[in-house]
């Protein structure tokens, strides 16, 4: 091995858990693995099922620290003729990879995503996310996503690594347009679970 080799062995990214780092937990209360964990947010281009331009993305609790989740690759998310666009596919890995954090009920917003594209991913096809915990240390969570074509065995065609930061509930409501913070805060069940991550954190 030579001296860059070497260096690039040992190079420690943003997205790699520090030696401090230890593997969380589940929460008590996460979904039992293979159960949906429904939205987070109606209005959220990833999961909400009130935007018909969004993802739609159904995600299910995994084993430990981990998540699933199926997406079928439309026309209206092409970049090249046939082939899904690259940033949409980055999109989805933040919206699993996010998830991750709920099966821990600690609020976490993204801080750093990476995306490694390994294969093209054609139109009409359905594209199986998995992601998981990695480690935390502190309010850094990182978390690890694959995705693979037409079912969870399927060809790899992406992966991605991601620290999201803890953040407290005053994060969304005080940075947020006011108008959906306060519908959202007016909306029982979504006020039910944001209390329950900070009663029962
Ligand atoms: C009321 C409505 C609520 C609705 C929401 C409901 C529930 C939410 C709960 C769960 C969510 C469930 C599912 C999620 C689904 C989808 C996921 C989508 C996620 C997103 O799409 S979310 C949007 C994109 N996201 C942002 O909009 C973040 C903008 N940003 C900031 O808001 C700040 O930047 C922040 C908060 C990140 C940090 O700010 P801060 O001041 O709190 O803390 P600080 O800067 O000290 O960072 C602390 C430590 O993280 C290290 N650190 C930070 N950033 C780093 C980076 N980029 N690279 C390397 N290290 C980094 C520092 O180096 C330090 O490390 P150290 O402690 O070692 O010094």
């Amino acid at each position: 091995m030579n001296a860059a080799q070497d260096a690039a062995a040992s190079y420690r990214g943003p997205t790699d858990p520090p030696a401090d780092a230890v593997l969380p937990e589940r929460h008590p209360d996460a979904p039992q693995p293979g159960k949906g964990l429904g939205t987070h947010y109606a209005q959220c281009f990833g999961c909400g099922e009130e935007r018909p331009e969004g993802l739609h993305l159904h995600v299910r609790a995994g084993e430990g620290v981990s998540v699933t989740a199926e997406f079928e690759v439309a026309p209206g998310h092409q970049g090249a003729p046939g082939l899904i666009h690259g940033g949409l596919l980055a999109t989805a890995f933040d919206e699993v990879m996010g998830a991750v954090s709920w099966m821990l009920h600690v609020p976490a917003v993204t801080g750093r995503l990476e995306t490694d594209y390994v294969k093209p991913v054609p139109v009409g096809r359905t594209v199986h996310f998995s992601a998981w915990c990695v480690g935390r240390a502190g309010r850094k969570l990182y978390h690890r996503a694959e995705a693979r074509l037409d079912g969870p065995q399927g060809l790899l065609v992406a992966r991605a690594a991601a620290l999201f930061v803890a953040v407290k509930l005053e994060h969304f409501t005080s940075n947020g347009r006011a108008e959906e913070v306060q519908a959202v805060l007016e909306d029982p069940q979504t006020y039910r679970s944001l209390k329950a991550f900070e009663l029962n954190p």
